[in-house]
């Protein structure tokens, strides 16, 4: 057993905490059968509510290229454009594990690329964890890095930097192709991930590869049975208009609250209402 203070039980419950959450404290939470949140932020205030909401990772994905930059896909993104990300992101929190994503082509050409960009990200970013893309093929990169001492999430399954590869937006591990998920989620635990994002796999193989593993399962379009759950923010509080994925719940109406206030600002602008003498020096 993996020992937990009553803290690293509060912080991952969502109360107040008087430190960041630890990986080894995600691996504390997977031996008491709780579940807990994963989101994406990329900028101070939504870093800091999710902070003090109690979601105890946050990601600064390389998703940032398509929800910050406006890039079509994941790919253009690069490490200089993420890590002021992932600096405002650690700058704005206190309790929350703050993992920063490697972007497409900073850990494909071997482990030391991999362990260099790792380096960067820590020493740069100040963030407190690194996630890459692939199973068996990265396994390598994984160890060196966390052979390096940085600890890392690893992410199979649809892995979005190989769209291309995968043929577009698809389910991975139906049928036959379900043994080489399992594969790569055993390769990445034995490299030395501290968790696995297991993104768009079916239902059934995200709760096997839960139950197998030693290490904490974070899903997204991966059902209901792994230890956590990710989204990205701007899909959660429905800030992205548009068809989400089929995986996304909306839990706020962020894109008609703020349509709403911007038109009652531009009226009142054009109407002589604002500003009135208390917003006048
Ligand atoms: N805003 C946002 N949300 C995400 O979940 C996300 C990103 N961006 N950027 C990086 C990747 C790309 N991801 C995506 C993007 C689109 C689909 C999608 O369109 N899925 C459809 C089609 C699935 C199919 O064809 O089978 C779906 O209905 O789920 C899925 C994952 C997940 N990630
Ligand atoms: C969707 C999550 C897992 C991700 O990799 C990202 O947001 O970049
Ligand atoms: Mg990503």
């Amino acid at each position: 057993m993996v020992e937990s203070t009553p803290n690293e039980v509060t912080a991952l419950y969502g109360g107040p905490a008087t430190r960041r959450v630890r990986t080894r404290d995600l691996m504390a939470a997977k031996e008491r059968g709780e579940r807990w949140p994963m989101l994406t932020s990329y900028d101070q205030y939504t870093a800091s509510i999710f902070d003090q909401a109690g979601v105890p990772v946050l990601l600064v994905g390389d998703s940032a290229a398509n929800n910050v930059f406006g890039y079509e896909t994941t790919l253009p993104i690069t490490v200089d454009e993420l890590l002021p990300l992932v600096r405002a992101v650690v700058r704005a929190t206190r309790q929350s594990l703050i993992v920063g994503d490697l972007p497409f082509g900073s850990y494909e050409e071997g482990p030391a690329q991999a362990l260099r960009t790792a380096v960067r990200f820590m020493k740069e970013g100040g963030c407190h964890a690194v996630k890459l893309e692939g199973g068996r093929r990265n396994a390598a990169q994984i160890a060196a890095i966390v052979g390096a001492g940085i600890p890392v999430m690893a992410h199979i399954g649809f892995t979005p930097q190989s769209e291309h590869t995968l043929g577009g937006y698809r389910v991975q591990g139906r049928g036959d192709a379900a043994d080489e998920v399992l594969a790569d989620a055993h390769a990445v635990a034995e490299a030395g991930a501290f968790a696995v994002v297991l993104e768009m796999v079916p239902g059934e193989v995200a709760k096997r590869i839960t139950h197998e593993l030693p290490i904490p399962t974070v899903g997204i379009g991966a059902g209901p049975d792994t230890d956590a759950q990710v989204l990205v923010w701007q899909d959660m509080a429905g800030l992205r208009t548009g068809k989400a994925p089929r995986f996304v719940k909306r839990y706020a109406d962020l894109a008609g609250a703020l349509t709403d206030a911007t038109r009652r600002f531009a009226d009142e602008v054009r109407g002589g209402e604002f500003p009135t003498a208390e917003h006048t020096f």
